[in-house]
């Protein structure tokens, strides 16, 4: 047992030169470094986490190496980080003086895989062949598939013949012998696996869904998103970058990211949840007028963006909510979520705690601060669950925004000229602060509620009366005050709702994905 803590250190070589190479269970890292070398000395060091694979080198060298080394040589295979968050997989192939060495070496690093308790071995796959620019089964097949195979991951694939083929699946399958479920696809097919796993876990553990105050059971499957859709935000949010190779090498080295959930009702009846961002007003409009312009692709977006804010519309309601205790930071805070971020982390605890409480049926000590009420005439109304930041806006919507804390940041955007929202969208892209000015507020909130000033059935089908309410705002000059719509709609993670009547409640921690956060400085 001792010798097994005990570093191996041996002189291998590496592309004919000769190395020390130290594998410390210790650290746990395997290092080398050139023993002789010709300029300065480089000291190679792979955590055991981030090795891939350990390979015994196959006879496919005619070079004087393997003569020299009477073909004894190992692979290690690890994921190396390359630019901008992105990583790829890099090899090494150390040649040893005899068989027994050799075989001593990749004996002790597989040993030290093993203690890898936190990776997959066998994984659910899900693939949207329509997702995006219609790649998602290349992808899979070319950049994904052969790293699995090298990683001795063994999957189940599923390529999807139908929207919810995935979510409905889910309900039915035996989840036991998975280790994860992997979303090929984008942010729609993302939705589409969590729906399925949160649904799944609730009917197992018998929770209403319809009941907003239920807490709900959290996933223990961990969910990994390989990019191929047109937009694949809670990717880049959890990782840094959309790439199917760094996502794939993430599920391979069975890393963990908590994620909060908000879960969204109307009048007790369970509507949908939502990682990302849920938008009435400015982004509620965007979806509506986008997805009458599905065939232009994804620069519907920009194109419908650019109509609704020549529009600009405003909607009158009530907002009401519970701010979050000031522990959880707050959404002027400067520093951002990254990965390891001290904020989450004490959030596992409290949630860790919470949960064992509520299982031995104790008491619960709510912290949570008193409910706000505030009436008023929005361009927006946003909750972000996350900063929302993407390859467009890399700050996102609320840059301090966190994945795992259990807060939404809830931003109002009041009724203000078309100059000035055009000054608060434009700072979602440069360095100034979009909450520094007179007409926007933000708030770190727990749940809310949002109550249009007209009912829904008003606005629905009854035209006449639908008038009648809409004469009540701008007494039917629709050009000059921009509100020729009653109520906007919920834009739910680029899904629409049916309700613009909503109660929105976070859980904390609820789901888990195969990621890290984003690392502050990914190269080393
Ligand atoms: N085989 C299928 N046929 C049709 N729709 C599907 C299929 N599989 C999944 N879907 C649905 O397609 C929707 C969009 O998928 P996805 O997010 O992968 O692509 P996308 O191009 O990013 O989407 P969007 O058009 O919303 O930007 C999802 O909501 C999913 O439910």
């Amino acid at each position: 047992m001792e010798s097994a803590r005990r570093p191996l250190v041996s002189q291998l070589w590496v592309k004919n030169r000769r190395n020390e190479a130290v594998l410390d269970p210790e650290r746990p890292a395997l290092s080398w470094k050139e023993l002789q070398p010709k300029s300065g000395r480089v000291c190679h060091s792979v955590p055991i986490s981030e090795i891939i694979a350990v390979e015994t080198e196959q006879k496919r060298y005619n070079s004087d190496t393997w003569q020299k080394f009477n073909h004894h040589a190992f692979t290690v295979h690890y994921a190396q980080r390359a630019q901008k968050h992105c990583w790829r997989c890099s090899a090494v192939t150390f040649w040893c003086k005899d068989e027994e060495l050799c075989h001593q070496w990749i004996q002790a690093i597989k040993k030290l895989l093993e203690l890898q308790t936190s990776r997959p071995k066998h994984l659910l796959v899900y693939i949207n062949p329509y997702g995006g620019k219609q790649q998602g089964k290349q992808i899979y097949e070319q950049k994904v598939a052969p790293l699995f195979s090298l990683a001795s991951i063994t999957t189940d694939v599923i390529v999807t013949e139908r929207a919810n083929h995935a979510k409905d699946d889910l309900f039915e399958v035996n989840l036991e012998k998975y280790d994860g479920v992997i979303s090929v696809g984008g942010d729609g097919m993302f939705s589409e696996v969590m729906h399925g796993l949160i649904g799944r876990m609730q009917k197992d553990s018998s929770i209403d869904q319809n009941n907003p105050s239920a807490p709900l059971a959290p996933c223990n499957l961990r969910i990994g998103i390989i990019p191929a859709g047109s937009t694949d935000c809670i990717c880049y949010a959890t990782v840094g970058i959309n790439d199917p190779v760094t996502s794939a090498l993430h599920i391979i080295i069975g890393d963990l990211q908590h994620m909060d959930v908000c879960s969204v009702h109307h009048n007790n009846t369970f509507l949908k949840y939502s990682v990302s961002l849920l938008g009435y007003g400015f982004y509620g409009d965007v979806l509506k007028d986008s997805e009458k312009n599905r065939w232009m692709g994804p620069t519907r977006y920009d194109f419908s963006g650019f109509k609704t804010f020549l529009s600009h519309h405003y909607y009158e309601g009530t907002v009401s909510f519970q701010q979050a205790n000031q522990t959880l930071g707050s959404p002027r805070d400067k520093s951002t979520c990254q990965s390891g971020c001290y904020i989450c982390k004490q959030s596992t605890q409290e949630v860790e705690e919470k949960r064992k409480r509520h299982h031995y049926n104790l008491e619960e000590t709510e912290d949570d601060g008193d409910w706000k009420v505030i009436r008023g005439k929005f361009m927006a109304i946003n909750a972000a669950n996350m900063s929302c930041a993407c390859p467009r806006s890399p700050k996102g919507l609320s840059p301090a925004a966190h994945l795992a804390a259990g807060t939404i940041d809830l931003i109002l955007v009041r009724r203000c000229s078309r100059l000035n929202f055009l000054r608060h969208l434009v700072r979602h892209k440069n360095q100034d602060d979009q909450f520094d000015l007179a007409f926007v507020e933000v708030y770190r909130v727990k749940t809310f509620l949002f109550t249009p000033k007209h009912s829904e059935n008003e606005d629905t089908d009854n035209k006449d009366v639908r008038k009648k309410h809409f004469n009540q705002i701008c007494n039917g000059n629709h050009s000059s005050c921009g509100c020729n719509h009653v109520n906007s709609i919920w834009n739910c993670d680029g899904e629409a709702l049916d309700h613009a009547a909503v109660e929105v409640r976070v859980h904390c921690q609820l789901i888990k994905l195969f990621a890290r956060g984003i690392e502050e400085d990914s190269k080393p």
